[in-house]
């Protein structure tokens, strides 16, 4: 690992030379939350979003934690979910359930993805509705500061336009703080039609990652991270801040080159 520490506000940032260390950091790092919560609550609620973070998450296929993870326990839901049919290539159920969640023991009933006969409007109604069953019955925990639900994981991977999960930059949704779960049919990134759990949703989550590899994503990281206000204040990436919970963000020496703290600690 090149550094890692604590940065300010409840973030901390974790740098890798190699990503093979970050692949086996971020499962430790998702073991240990899910260790936590089984403890505490006897459930561990995580929700996953799409793109290359679903491939590094791949280790936790893998001994140790193939065997001593609680997957049984685990509920997982999709922060955002393209409006395609589960089948479909471009479906965020079918690359964590073809590329991670086959090899685990979670169980079917307990993968809550979207329904893909619906419109995206619908789609996202009757997810928002479900999540709130389950927020009712504490199988998701709730904010001690809204009613939102406080998932114990939201894994994000990052756009270079600094989006995350179907939160776009200049995108109304990304100011929705009246749902819990929308829509949009005009995704600048294909396909067009998501659903995606709004920005309230995230920040109210227990714990979130925000995972971004490679040198494309190095100015997002930069705008999102180091302290240039007012050039981007409404970029999705620098407003997930957990209002409670801990943001911890896995980042490859490409991804945090722009990083003034990362010039910084090179000189
Ligand atoms: O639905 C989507 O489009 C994805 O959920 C998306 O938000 C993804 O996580 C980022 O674009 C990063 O993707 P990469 O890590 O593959 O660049």
């Amino acid at each position: 690992m090149a550094f890692s520490g604590a940065v300010k506000e409840g973030r901390e940032l974790r740098i890798y030379e190699d990503l093979d260390d970050l692949r086996i950091d971020l499962a430790d790092y998702v073991a240990d939350l899910s260790e936590a919560a089984v403890k505490e609550r006897g459930t561990f609620s995580i929700a996953l979003s799409g793109g290359s973070l679903i491939g590094l998450m791949g280790e936790l296929c893998r001994p140790p934690h193939i065997e001593t993870i609680d997957w049984p326990l685990w509920h997982v839901f999709w922060a955002d979910e393209r409006v395609v049919p589960k089948n479909h290539p471009d479906s965020n159920y079918k690359l964590a359930k073809d590329h991670l969640l086959p090899k685990v023991l979670v169980l079917p009933s307990q993968m809550h993805s979207i329904n893909d006969s619906l419109s995206a409007k619908e789609a996202a109604e009757e997810y928002e509705f479900l999540i709130r069953q389950l927020v009712k019955t504490r199988l998701v925990a709730v904010s001690e500061t809204s009613d939102c639900p406080k998932f114990d994981l939201i894994v994000l991977g990052m756009g270079s336009d600094g989006h995350v999960a179907s939160l776009f930059p200049n995108h109304s949704v990304v100011d929705d703080t009246e749902d819990w779960v929308t829509y949009i049919t005009d995704s600048p990134k294909p396909p067009p039609e998501r659903i995606t759990f709004t920005m309230p949703v995230i920040n109210a989550a227990a714990n979130i990652a925000v995972v971004a590899i490679g040198s494309s994503k190095a100015e997002a990281v930069h705008l999102a991270i180091d302290d240039v206000g007012r050039e981007c204040p409404s970029l999705p990436a620098k407003m997930v801040k957990p209002t409670s919970g801990k943001l911890t963000w896995f980042l490859d020496k490409f991804a945090a080159s722009k990083l003034d703290s990362c010039a910084n600690k090179s000189e």
